[in-house]
């Protein structure tokens, strides 16, 4: 353990940051890291604090957690029908499962800073040619020419300008108007709205004008019908960023990461003495940690020591994510022994990560079926352990993507080719993400 608030990015080099891309001018990047420190931050520590305070609701069980968004986010698509789409499903899948299961759901956003990834190879090859991974815009390009792929760090300031427009418009969409309840119906647009889930959504949303309508009858109009409280989150993974971007919060004089409300650990840097921990262990926000199979219960323990030492409910976060066929195997301990151990913790279900494959015609792809196998099987084994299932992390997006198979659609292989616009991993498209949504609050609902 370093004697400093928050090590050095020096120091934390030092130690060993897995999943940092080799920049060829290192000068370049201390210029970038120094122009980022000067920049005001995207969020207050005070809204982190209110996420905490949130998450803590979850991890007592009174509440669920819905945080989706891209794989990916691009700088291209930082535009305000992308940003408003992505919105949109979110609003709806919240109302689904706040509704249909009577929980309040926390809501967090993937996106505003989800520029960089973790790959398995550094270097990607094709047609004998191998040239550096696409490691998210935060890095490199994704075309495939020595130039796009050169880590850029002039691109870390535009995951800063993108990730500020992102939050604006959202900030602007949830308090001003777009995300009052009445507007219930006009979330329900174009395709979905035919979609067998659309109508569906569509019932449900007339019983809720229903009860809103007797709620005016009665008097009361409470704020919470015309705003919701909507938060950011993304991977802290790409370090000279996320330690440019944190600052000393000057009612507490304790250091938080500015550039989202919540960040967590990817499973390939969770190592317990690695750079990634290390600095996570000092900034003050509510954070996540992946655990997939690998993860043991005492990694678990000593994760939970050393991330949050004074056990502060909603403080940490662990997002499972085992895979369909290993969850009920994989999970129970873990949850058993973190349960028995007295560790506060929010328990998040990642049914994403777990279940990739490639398709035979070369796709990236997930089924649908796994994924709701992977979020069944987290909620037996948290009945099981008498734990409470505190919520979902979701790779989707707002548009009428082909990317997972599966579905209401019933989205074939041969589908994939269509409409396949992420540039890392497969997410739910729209009506998929609903779908998903429903099928949760069914066992939310017997949860
Ligand atoms: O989104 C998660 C990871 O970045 C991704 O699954 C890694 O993908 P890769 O195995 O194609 O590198
Ligand atoms: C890379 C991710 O997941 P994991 O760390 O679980 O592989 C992710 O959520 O983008």
């Amino acid at each position: 353990m370093l004697d400093t608030p928050v090590p050095t990015l020096a120091q934390l080099n030092g130690i060993g940051a897995l999943q940092q891309p080799t920049y060829d001018d290192p000068q370049a990047v201390d210029d970038v890291v120094t122009r980022l420190r000067g920049l005001p931050p995207l969020v207050f520590a005070g809204e982190c604090d209110e996420l905490t305070a949130k998450l803590g609701a979850v991890a007592r069980g009174e509440a669920f957690l819905l945080q989706g968004g891209d794989c990916a986010e691009t700088f291209a698509g930082v535009t305000a029908d992308n940003v408003r789409n992505k919105l949109r499903v979110l609003l709806q899948m919240a109302v689904v499962l706040t509704y249909a299961a009577s929980v309040p759901v926390v809501k967090l956003g993937r996106l505003a800073g989800q520029y960089a990834k973790p790959r398995s190879s550094d270097s990607e090859t094709r047609d004998g040619i191998t040239l550096p991974a696409y490691r998210g815009d935060a890095i490199n390009g994704y075309d495939f020419t020595p130039e796009s792929r050169r880590p850029d760090p002039e691109r870390l300031l535009e995951v800063y300008h993108s990730s500020a427009a992102t939050l604006n418009l959202v900030r602007a969409f949830v308090t001003g108007g777009y995300a009052d309840l009445r507007q219930v119906h006009t979330w329900n647009t174009d395709f979905v709205k035919g979609s067998e889930v659309g109508g569906r959504y569509e019932s449900l949303a007339k019983e809720i004008d229903a009860a809103m309508r007797f709620m005016a009858a009665i008097g009361a109009d409470p704020d919470e019908f015309h705003r919701v409280d909507f938060h950011s989150s993304h991977e802290a993974l790409l370090l000279p960023y996320e330690h440019a971007m944190t600052r000393i919060d000057s009612r507490t004089q304790t250091p938080y990461n500015v550039s989202a409300h919540f960040v967590w650990i990817g499973e390939r840097t969770r190592q317990l003495d690695g750079a990634h921990v290390e600095y996570f262990s000092r900034i003050k926000n509510p954070i996540g940690c992946k655990l997939g199979p690998s993860a043991s219960a005492d990694d678990a323990l000593a994760l939970a020591a050393k991330l949050n030492p004074e056990n502060v409910p909603g403080r940490l976060t662990f997002i499972t994510r085992f895979g369909a066929g290993k969850i009920r195997d994989g999970l129970p301990h873990l949850v058993e022994k973190v349960a028995a151990a007295g560790v506060e913790v929010a328990w998040v279900c990642d049914p994403m990560h777990g279940n990739t494959f490639e398709s035979d015609n070369g796709y990236k792809t997930r089924r649908f079926d796994d994924v709701l196998e992977e979020v069944q099987g987290f909620f037996d084994v948290h009945r099981a352990a008498g734990t409470w299932p505190g919520g979902i992390l979701v790779e989707m997006t707002g548009d009428d993507v082909t990317e997972c198979i599966g579905g209401g659609e019933d989205i074939t292989a041969a589908d994939l080719v269509h409409r396949y616009e992420s540039v890392v991993d497969p997410r739910l498209n729209r009506v998929q993400s609903l779908e998903l949504a429903f099928l949760v609050a069914e066992m939310l609902r017997q949860a």
